[in-house]
């Protein structure tokens, strides 16, 4: 991987990509904001930056600890300032928590300052992803299948305000995700320029 620069037009990343404005990544839980974050990342050779494990660094709690001991609208308030920093810190892939889009002020700074990419997914795919871990407070629940299907039904709405989509099924790996949003990027030159 060639050395990253960061300079004011951009950060110049290996494979001949300038990455001008922070890409964010929004959607459901299971959607893989995480994982295929951190393989766009490593493929275009930017840094990688995720609002929950900075908010679990800075913490030193994991985030079921956080909503636990401190409650969720503690967690949002820490959400909209570890977003609102990286976005003025440094330019690369930064995923988000599944309900970091939902707050006006979070979709406010993340058009002015980078671009939201959706990663869409059925129900049944997120579920599939989701339904072994223990790792999401919200779907703590008697019966976090229902949990998952009313939080989708209120957040898609807002989802698809994103500037771009790149969709995902059973099928889509997470390689062929990353293709997927250099795909959609591809028709945003003034985000992601290719030298
Ligand atoms: N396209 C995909 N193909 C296969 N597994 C995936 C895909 N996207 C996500 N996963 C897996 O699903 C789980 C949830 O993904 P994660 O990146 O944590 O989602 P999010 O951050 O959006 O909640 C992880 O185990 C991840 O490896
Ligand atoms: O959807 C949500 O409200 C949440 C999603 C989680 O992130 P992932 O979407 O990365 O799982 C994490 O921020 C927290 O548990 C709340
Ligand atoms: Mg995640």
């Amino acid at each position: 991987m060639s050395e990253i620069k960061h300079n004011t037009s951009g950060t110049e990343a290996g494979a001949g990509f300038v990455l001008h404005k922070t890409v964010v990544l929004v959607g459901m839980m299971g959607a893989g904001k995480t994982a295929v974050g951190r393989a766009l990342a490593a493929r275009l050779g930017v840094p990688f930056l995720d609002s929950d494990a900075e908010i679990e660094s800075a913490a030193n709690m994991t985030i079921p600890e956080i909503f636990e001991r401190d409650g969720e609208p503690f967690f949002r308030g820490k959400e909209s300032q570890v977003i609102g920093r990286l976005l003025d810190e440094e330019k690369g892939i930064l995923s988000t928590g599944g309900g970091a889009f939902l707050a006006e002020r979070n979709r406010t700074m993340i058009s002015e300052r980078g671009v939201s990419v959706w990663l869409r997914a059925d129900l049944e795919v997120l579920w599939n992803r989701v339904k072994h871990k223990d790792t999401r407070p919200l779907l703590r629940t008697v019966d976090p299948y229902a949990t998952l299907r009313n939080l989708y039904e209120q957040r898609v709405p807002i989802y698809a305000q994103a500037d771009l989509i790149a969709e995902s099924d059973g099928e889509t790996s997470i390689d062929n995700m990353v293709n997927r949003v250099l795909d959609a990027l591809a028709t945003r030159p003034d985000v992601l320029e290719q030298k």
